[in-house]
């Protein structure tokens, strides 16, 4: 029985997601951007071809020069054979050998001039494909880019880019050296002797048929290993970025498991491809030691009866041998090329999800919220928001509660348009958020989580992100003192020049929180979605830094999703969520006075609180104060405390 990554136990490890399917432009299998196909591909090498067309053409140029100055010593060779059989001076010997090391040298800064132009040219291709993935990755629905795995997304902006960049790099230009070599080299051997080249045909049949039947399954089996290498990587990311709840929970071995599942299929893959050039190799070196053989056997009966001289054979038998160096080039870096090619898929995947078209900015009238008739369901089946309807007022402070699964942190999402509803309309202004351009929406309503990153850059750089123009450093101050962060700041050494983030100065959960805000407060935006935000702080902390966002904020508009019953009774307005449903709708006294879901709530939130506050009063030594973290911890989720959680 095969099972999903969600139906894996601890102890069975989650196999990967098998290769993305070819189809058509749509949604991301599930973490799994999809293939571009040929077509794409062709594109692709279109514009590439295009763009680069006057590169390639000097690049071109150059190794076809570095050729014909190579082909010249084999036959400046068989020249000095002959002439020393006819009887010449040394000085004329001299001359050639001398003449032989000017080509070689010749031939040697012609190839290096070559080279140079083609790595040129394949840093210019990986820098703008991997800018444009970034564009078309940032451009992408967030929705869609949340549903795919970081593993591939890396992996595609990475080591794909990488292969792709060592196709172009490499296997363009050896392929191209080679296939020019042999067509002259082809072309020297029939000028210097017609009758042997009667033995090349013989090697043709081995290069063929073997090609013919490698290429199929090599295609295959080189897409299968990057997508693999993908969840290789997916997995190590995931437990490097989940690494204290893989320690707290002792995951280490599921995850070392996992690992090794992956890792697994990616040596059964290899080893295929090393299997399959066990045949392939073999038959591309039949394929230029037979027609030596041959031109051997012919060359010597030929030279018997007196059909070609001593200098057109040598001449012949190097050309021969020099065949087999660009045969097996041109075979074996198409191979590579193949590599390239399955990467380049990969790259141009991201192509085929929809994109978030660029909306033009919608006239919005004020900034009242409304909701009607909206539905949600993450995938077919479940609705987890169901006939919602809802109006808020610009400068309202509303709280979300409810057990944990009613569908807060979704409504969230809806009203800060990282989902679109499934039935109904969520308007700002009047207008649908869903046709709202992604800056307009964002001066409208930021969602703010629990989730902050800590960007690598200078604390100022963190504050300013989502600024064109920097403002000054005393309201950057301003902000910190707001969101109780000065201290924090001017302890730092360089202050707001202090490098922060991953690789630098660690910055807490807690102050990556309040830089989140800060940074919230400068981008100013009309409403806040608050999901969580200040979990991460102590309670202290947490009231203090809500109060004076609420202070800085007055007149916009703030909606709350509440775990904690602490601090709903500031709230203008509070909206009860039960299974997917807003069930009740009023001020902190109306909900009491109505008896209902909310009051049931609150009371259940109260009686645990002051449990809790006496056990802990018991455990200190009977002391009558109740300690500072107890108003965090008598406030454990709703879920926790007698409200089942609503899965479905
Ligand atoms: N990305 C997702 N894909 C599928 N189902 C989801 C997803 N996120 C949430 N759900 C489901 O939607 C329902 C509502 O979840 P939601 O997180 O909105 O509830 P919540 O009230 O915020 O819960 P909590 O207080 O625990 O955060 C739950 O049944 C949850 O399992």
């Amino acid at each position: 029985m095969t099972t999903t990554p969600t139906q894996a136990s601890a102890d069975t490890p989650a196999p990967p997601p098998g290769p993305a399917p070819d189809g058509p432009p749509g949604r991301a299998e599930a973490g799994r951007l999809p293939l571009a196909d040929r077509a794409d591909v062709g594109i692709w090498i279109g514009a590439f071809l295009r763009g680069e067309a006057a590169r390639l053409l000097l690049t071109f140029t150059l190794f076809a020069a570095a050729l014909v100055v190579g082909l010249i010593g084999p036959r400046l060779l068989g020249h000095l054979v002959e002439s020393v059989k006819a009887g010449t001076t040394t000085g004329r010997v001299d001359l050639l050998a001398l003449t032989f090391v000017a080509i070689l040298l010749a031939h040697a800064l012609l190839a290096r001039a070559a080279r140079t132009q083609a790595t040129l040219l394949g840093e210019r291709v990986l820098a703008r494909t991997r800018e444009n993935f970034v564009r078309r990755v940032l451009g992408l629905p967030l929705a869609e880019v949340e549903s795919v795995g970081t593993g591939d997304l890396l992996s595609r902006a990475t080591t794909d880019a990488d292969r792709l960049n060592e196709s172009i790099r490499q296997a363009v230009p050896r392929i191209a050296l080679a296939a020019i070599t042999l067509v002259f080299t082809v072309a020297a051997i029939l000028l210097t002797s017609p009758l042997l080249t009667l033995g090349l045909v013989a090697g043709v049949p081995f290069a063929v048929l073997s090609t013919w039947w490698y290429r199929p399954r090599a295609t295959r089996a080189y897409e299968r290993l990057l997508a693999q290498e993908a969840d290789v990587l997916a997995v190590t990311h995931e437990t490097a970025r989940g690494a204290a709840t893989v320690e707290a929970l002792g995951l280490g071995p599921r995850q070392v498991k996992r690992h090794g599942a992956v890792v697994d299929q990616v040596v059964r893959t290899r080893q295929r491809t090393t299997w399959l050039q066990t045949i392939w190799f073999p038959s591309l070196d039949l394929a230029t030691m037979v027609p030596m053989a041959l031109t051997l056997l012919i060359g010597g009966l030929a030279y018997q009866r007196g059909a070609v001289g001593l200098g057109e054979l040598t001449a012949v038998v190097l050309y021969v041998q020099a065949l087999g160096e660009p045969l097996n080039d041109l075979l074996t870096w198409t191979d590579e090329l193949q590599i390239g090619n399955a990467a380049l898929r990969r790259i141009l995947g991201v192509d085929r999800l929809p994109r978030d078209d660029p909306r033009q900015p919608a006239a919005t009238e004020g900034h009242a919220i409304r909701l009607e008739g909206v539905g949600f369901s993450y995938g077919p089946g479940r609705e987890v928001l169901s006939d919602i309807d809802l109006d808020i007022c610009p400068g309202e402070r509303l709280a979300v509660v409810g057990a944990s699964g009613a569908g807060k942190s979704t409504l969230g999402k809806l009203l800060t348009g990282v989902h679109h509803p499934t039935r109904g309309t969520v308007r700002i202004g009047g207008a649908e958020i869903s046709t709202l351009p992604v800056d307009q929406l964002r001066r409208e309503i930021v969602l703010v989580t629990q989730e902050q990153h800590v960007f690598t850059g200078t604390v100022r750089d963190n504050l300013t992100l989502a600024r064109e123009e920097a403002p000054p450093d005393e309201r950057l101050w301003e902000v910190l003192e707001t969101v109780l962060l000065t201290d924090w700041a001017r302890a730092l050494p360089d202050g707001l020049d202090t490098e922060i983030g991953p690789g630098a100065a660690p910055v807490s959960p807690s102050a990556a929180q309040q830089l989140a805000l800060a940074r919230l407060l400068l981008s100013d935006p009309h409403a806040l979605v608050l999901d969580e935000a200040t979990a991460l702080l102590d309670s202290t902390a947490s009231r203090r830094v809500e109060s004076s966002l609420a202070a800085l904020i007055e007149g916009r508009t703030v909606i709350s999703i509440v775990h904690r019953l602490d601090s709903v009774r500031d709230a203008d307005r509070i909206a009860v969520m039960d299974r997917g449903r807003i069930v009740e709708l009023g001020s902190h006294e109306e909900l009491l006075a109505a008896d209902g879901a909310y009051a049931s709530l609150w009371r259940s939130w109260q009686a645990a609180r002051h449990s809790d506050l006496r056990r802990e009063a018991h455990t200190s030594g009977g002391t009558d104060r109740p300690p500072q973290h107890l108003a965090a911890r008598g406030t454990d989720r709703l879920s926790a405390r007698g409200v089942p959680p609503q899965e479905g």
